[in-house]
C-alpha cells in the first residue's frame, strides 16, 4: 500500500498566524522552514510519499493543511474553516485531491468545520469520528460531515472543546484507538472509552505512521518515554515555531488512503 500524505509549505507571512489561546511570541520563519523540511523528511524516512498542496503565500496559516480537508477512504470532505481568514485555503486542497482522483464533498454554509476538530478511529467493523464543537466548528458543520460519512459506515459523535483551539489540540489517538490527552486541557477525560493521561501538553499530539509507530514533537520527552514503555516506536520532530502558533504535529499533514 502506498503511504501518501498532503503537506503545504509555510509561506512568508507565517508569523502572522492566528492565535486564540496563546500570547504572541516571535516566530523565526527561517527556522520554521527548516523544521517543515525536517517534518517532511521524517515522513519520507518512514515510507510516506508527500504531495504538496501549492503554497498560499497570502494565508499565514496555510501550512496547517489538516484544517482544510477530512479524508475518509476515497472521499475528501473539503472543510469550511471557522475563521474567515482561513476560508481561502481550501480551494487548492480541493484541486490537489481532485487531481489525485479522490471523490469530493464539501461542508457548506452555514456549517463551519476545521479538520483539526475531527478525530477518526477506523476499524474493519466501521469507524468512529469525533467532532470537537468549540470555537471553529459548529453544529451545522458536524451535521454536514455526518451526512457525508454515514453512507461510508462512520458514526459521528460531537464532543465539547473549550480549553484549546481544536479537538486534536486536546486529544489524539494511538494505533490501538486509545485516546491520549493532557488532562488539564481536556474537557471531559472520563467521556473517552480508553483514555491515557500524558504528562505534557504537546504529548497529547501524535500522528500514526504505522501500527507500531507514531510521530510526535520533541517537546514532550516524558510522554515519549511513556509511549515507548507501551511498546510503540516514536519518531520525534522539532516543530517549536508551529507550536507558538497553536499548531502541532497533526496539523502539518493529511494522511491519504489508496
Ligand atoms: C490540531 N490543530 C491544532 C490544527 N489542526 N490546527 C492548528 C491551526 C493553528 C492556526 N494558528 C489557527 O489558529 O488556525
Amino acid at each position: 500500500m502506498t503511504k501518501r500524505a498532503l503537506v503545504r509549505r509555510p509561506g512568508p507571512r507565517l508569523a502572522e498566524g492566528l492565535l486564540t489561546h496563546l500570547e504572541r511570541v516571535p516566530v523565526d520563519v527561517d527556522l520554521a522552514r527548516r523544521q517543515w523540511e525536517g517534518y517532511v523528511a521524517a515522513l519520507a524516512a518512514e515510507g510516506w510519499e508527500t504531495v504538496e498542496v501549492p503554497p498560499a503565500d497570502d494565508c499565514p496559516d496555510a501550512v496547517f493543511v489538516e484544517d482544510t480537508v477530512v479524508m475518509y477512504g476515497d472521499l475528501a470532505v473539503i472543510t469550511r474553516p471557522g475563521a474567515d481568514e482561513r476560508k481561502p485555503e481550501t480551494a487548492a486542497t480541493e484541486a490537489t485531491l481532485r487531481d489525485l482522483g479522490y471523490r469530493i464533498a464539501r461542508i457548506e454554509a452555514p456549517g463551519t468545520l476545521d479538520g483539526g476538530d475531527v478525530l477518526k478511529h477506523v476499524t474493519p467493523e466501521g469507524g468512529t469520528v469525533w467532532v470537537g464543537l468549540g470555537g471553529r466548528t459548529n453544529a451545522a458543520g458536524l451535521d454536514k460531515l455526518a451526512a457525508h460519512l454515514a453512507p461510508l459506515g462512520a458514526r459521528t459523535v460531537g464532543v465539547p472543546v473549550s480549553l484549546v483551539l481544536h479537538l486534536k489540540s486536546a486529544v489524539t489517538a494511538l494505533p490501538d484507538g486509545t485516546v491520549l490527552g493532557y488532562p488539564p486541557l481536556v474537557d471531559d477525560p472520563a467521556g473517552w472509552p480508553e483514555f491515557l493521561a500524558v504528562p505534557e501538553e504537546p504529548g497529547a499530539h501524535v500522528v500514526v505512521l504505522d501500527p507500531s509507530t507514531v510521530l510526535m514533537s520533541t517537546s514532550a520527552p516524558a510522554t515519549r518515554a511513556l509511549l515507548e514503555d507501551r511498546g510503540l516506536r516514536v519518531v520525534a520532530v522539532d516543530i517549536s515555531e508551529y507550536e507558538k502558533l497553536e499548531g502541532c504535529v497533526t496539523c502539518l499533514s493529511v494522511r491519504l488512503r489508496d
